[in-house]
C-alpha cells in the first residue's frame, strides 16, 4: 500500500483509479470555476500565530455538532453519486465515519438508498434534503429519513437548477452515462473500478428510483434537475418541511448575511456557510471569507457550520478559530473514498485529524472549543473588500 501523508495524495490515487468521467464531475467547479479555486486559495491568505512553551499535553479535537458528541467537528458532506467513486460508497463512507465518531451526510442524490445505509450503519446520519416538485415523493423521503431515525434533515437552498460544470457535459455525464468511444477507451483502463463495482448492491440512484420520468432529455444531468426540482424554493416552503420534518433541522448553501438571518427566522439549529464547493454561483464568495459577516450577523444565535476548500486540518482549524463551530469535508473524503473505498476515508479522516491535532499544539492551544480569532492572522484587505 503506498504511503499517505496527505489528502493530496488520496487524490492522484482518485485520479488513476476512477473513470475520468467520475473523477471529473467530483472535482469540477462551475463556469470559470473561480469560486471553486478561491475556496482553497483564501485558506492560504490566512496566516497562523505561532506560540510556545504551553503546556500542550491532554490535546483533544473533541467536540459537539448540534449537540451531538464528535471526535473532531468534521462532517462528511453530501455528496451526490458516491457510489460511481467506489461500490456502495455511500455504506462504506457512512460506516467509516460512524468508526471515526464524525457525521455522515447521505445526499438525497445517492446511489445507495436511506434503507441500505441504515442497515450498514449502527449511529443516526443525517438526510440532506433536496427540494424537488413532487411533493409526495419529497413526504415519502421525509419519512423514510424519520424510520431510518436519521438524526438531522439538512436542506440545500442553492441548487435548485445545476450550475453548469463544462466537464461533465462534454464527458456525456447523464443517468444513463453517454458512452461514447471516448468514454469506453478510458473505462477500459479502468478495470480494478470496474470488477470492484460489479459487487456493488446497487447500480442505480437508490433514494429516487422510480422518480425519473417524463423529463424531456433524461440524458442531460441539468436538464433532470430543472424539471425535477422546485424552482419555487422559498423560505415559506422551508418553514412547511422543518415542521413536516420536527427534528433538527441544517440550513446549506447560505452565503449571506441577510439570508441567514432569514435562516435564524424559521428555526434552523444550524447552517452551512457553503457555495456548495464552487460548482454553483461562480463568482460568488469563497466560504471561508463569506463566513466573517455571517458569524457578525446570527453567530451568537445560531450554530454557524462551513465547507468549502478544507483540504487538511489546518484548514479545519482556520475555519473554526475563525468562529465556525463546524465544517464538513466534501472532496478531502471521496478523492479518499474514489482511491481506496472505506479505508480510504478512514485514512483521509486519520490524515486531517492529525492535522488538526499537530497544529492546535504548535499554536498554543488544547481544545478545539479555545480556538478563536487570536490564533490567526489575517490581511487586512480580508474582509470588507467586496462590499455589497
Ligand atoms: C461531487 C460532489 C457532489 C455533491 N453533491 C451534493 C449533493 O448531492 N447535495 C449537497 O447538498 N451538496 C453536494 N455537494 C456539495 C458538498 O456537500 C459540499 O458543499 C462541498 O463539496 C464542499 O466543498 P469541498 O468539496 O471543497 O469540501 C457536492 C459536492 C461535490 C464535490
Ligand atoms: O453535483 C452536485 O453538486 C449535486 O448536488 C447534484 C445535483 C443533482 C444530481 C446529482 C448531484
Amino acid at each position: 500500500m503506498p504511503i499517505i501523508t496527505n489528502i493530496q495524495d488520496l487524490k492522484r490515487l482518485h485520479e488513476r483509479r476512477v473513470p475520468r468521467m467520475f473523477f471529473d464531475y467530483a472535482e469540477s467547479g462551475s463556469w470559470t470555476e473561480q469560486t471553486f479555486r478561491e475556496n482553497t486559495s483564501d485558506f492560504e491568505k490566512i496566516r497562523l500565530r505561532q506560540r510556545v512553551a504551553v503546556d500542550m499535553t491532554g490535546r483533544s479535537t473533541a467536540g459537539q455538532m448540534i449537540g451531538e458528541d464528535v471526535s473532531m467537528p468534521v462532517a462528511l458532506a453530501p455528496v451526490g453519486i458516491t457510489g460511481m467513486q467506489h461500490a456502495d460508497g455511500e455504506m462504506k463512507a457512512a460506516r467509516a465515519a460512524e468508526k471515526f465518531g464524525v457525521p455522515f451526510t447521505l445526499s438525497t442524490m445517492s446511489i445507495n438508498s436511506i434503507e441500505d445505509v441504515a442497515g450498514f450503519t449502527s449511529k443516526p446520519f443525517w438526510f440532506q434534503l433536496y427540494m424537488m416538485k413532487d411533493t409526495d415523493y419529497i413526504s415519502r423521503l421525509i419519512q423514510r429519513a424519520k424510520d431510518a431515525k436519521c438524526s438531522a434533515l439538512v436542506i440545500t437552498l442553492d441548487l435548485q437548477i445545476l450550475g453548469q460544470r463544462h466537464k461533465d457535459i462534454k464527458n456525456g455525464l447523464s443517468t444513463p452515462p453517454k458512452l461514447t468511444l471516448k468514454t469506453m477507451a478510458n473505462l477500459a483502463t479502468k478495470w480494478a473500478w470496474g470488477i470492484e463495482m460489479m459487487s456493488a448492491k446497487r447500480r442505480e440512484f437508490g433514494n429516487i428510483v422510480g422518480h425519473v420520468q417524463g423529463i424531456s432529455d433524461p440524458s442531460s444531468l441539468s436538464v433532470w434537475a430543472a424539471e425535477s426540482f422546485d424552482p419555487t424554493l422559498d423560505w415559506a416552503k422551508i418553514a412547511q418541511i422543518k415542521e413536516e420534518w420536527g427534528g433538527k433541522v441544517i440550513l446549506k448553501g447560505i452565503l449571506d448575511a441577510e439570508d441567514a438571518k432569514m435562516a435564524l427566522k424559521v428555526g434552523a439549529d444550524a447552517i452551512v456557510v457553503s457555495n456548495h464547493g464552487g460548482r454553483q454561483l461562480d463568482g460568488a464568495l469563497s466560504s471561508i471569507r463569506a463566513l466573517p459577516s455571517i458569524l457578525e450577523a446570527v453567530g451568537d444565535q445560531i450554530e454557524v457550520h462551513m465547507d468549502g476548500g478544507i483540504r487538511s486540518g489546518q484548514d479545519v482549524l482556520k475555519a473554526l478559530a475563525m468562529g465556525a463551530k463546524g465544517t464538513y469535508i466534501g472532496r478531502a473524503f471521496i478523492y479518499g473514498l474514489g482511491a481506496m473505498g472505506q479505508q480510504g476515508v478512514t485514512r483521509a479522516l486519520e490524515v486531517i485529524h492529525k492535522e488538526l491535532d499537530t497544529t492546535m499544539a504548535l499554536c498554543g492551544e488544547t481544545k478545539v472549543g479555545d480556538l478563536g480569532r487570536h490564533n490567526l492572522l489575517i490581511p487586512q484587505d480580508f474582509e470588507g473588500r467586496w462590499q455589497a
